[in-house]
């Protein structure tokens, strides 16, 4: 009788943990499978750059000033041939790479950190509001809720200090 009711009673809290470790595996879905996985990510990121390529509101157009070396690379200066016609593939794919991780998906980040990849350009406050203009554009046009924008708004503010002012 001591022994049925030890076994019941080990059995009953075998049954409770059981049902609290399934609790905590049914993942809640993170902010990458909110924002649609990779697919979703790619088409804010394809925005994005989409929108930093057409963008003319500022003087000088800010962006053109930052990404010209990049777009001369890409399209060749003086009718001369490009000399690294996949670079604005490789910074979309980096870009699409480094939100991947960081808003929880399992994609992995392998390209310059946010420092090293900025310095030089000597990004003002106001070219990086712009930039971020031209991502909420992207987000808007892509659906995404202000809940899961502001989420975002988190991770790339984050980064503002090590783009801005190298
Ligand atoms: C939080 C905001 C930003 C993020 C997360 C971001 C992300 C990135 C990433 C992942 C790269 C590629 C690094 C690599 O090659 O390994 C990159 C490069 C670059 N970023 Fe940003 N960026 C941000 C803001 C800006 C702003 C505000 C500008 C300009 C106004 C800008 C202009 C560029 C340019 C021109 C490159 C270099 C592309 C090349 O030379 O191939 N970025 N950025």
């Amino acid at each position: 009788m001591k022994n049925s009711l030890l076994l019941a009673g080990l059995l009953a809290g075998t049954l409770l943990l059981g049902s609290c470790g399934g609790k905590e595996t049914a993942a809640e879905p993170t902010l990458y499978d909110r924002l649609g996985k990779t697919e979703g990510i790619a088409r804010i990121v394809d925005g994005l750059v989409a929108n930093v390529g057409a963008e003319t509101a500022t003087t000088n157009s800010a962006m053109l000033r930052t990404h010209k070396p990049m777009l001369d690379a890409v399209n060749g200066v003086n009718g001369q041939a490009p000399t690294d016609p996949m670079r604005l593939q490789r910074l979309r794919n980096n870009f699409i790479d480094q939100l991947g991780e960081a808003t929880g998906g399992p994609l992995a980040y392998n390209g310059l950190s946010m420092l090293t990849a900025h310095r030089g350009m000597n990004i003002t406050a106001s070219e990086f509001s712009v930039w971020r203009n031209q991502l909420e554009a992207s987000l808007n046009s892509n659906n995404v809720s202000a809940t899961d924008k502001a989420a975002l708004y988190v991770i790339v503010d984050k980064m503002h200090d090590d783009v801005v002012g190298h």
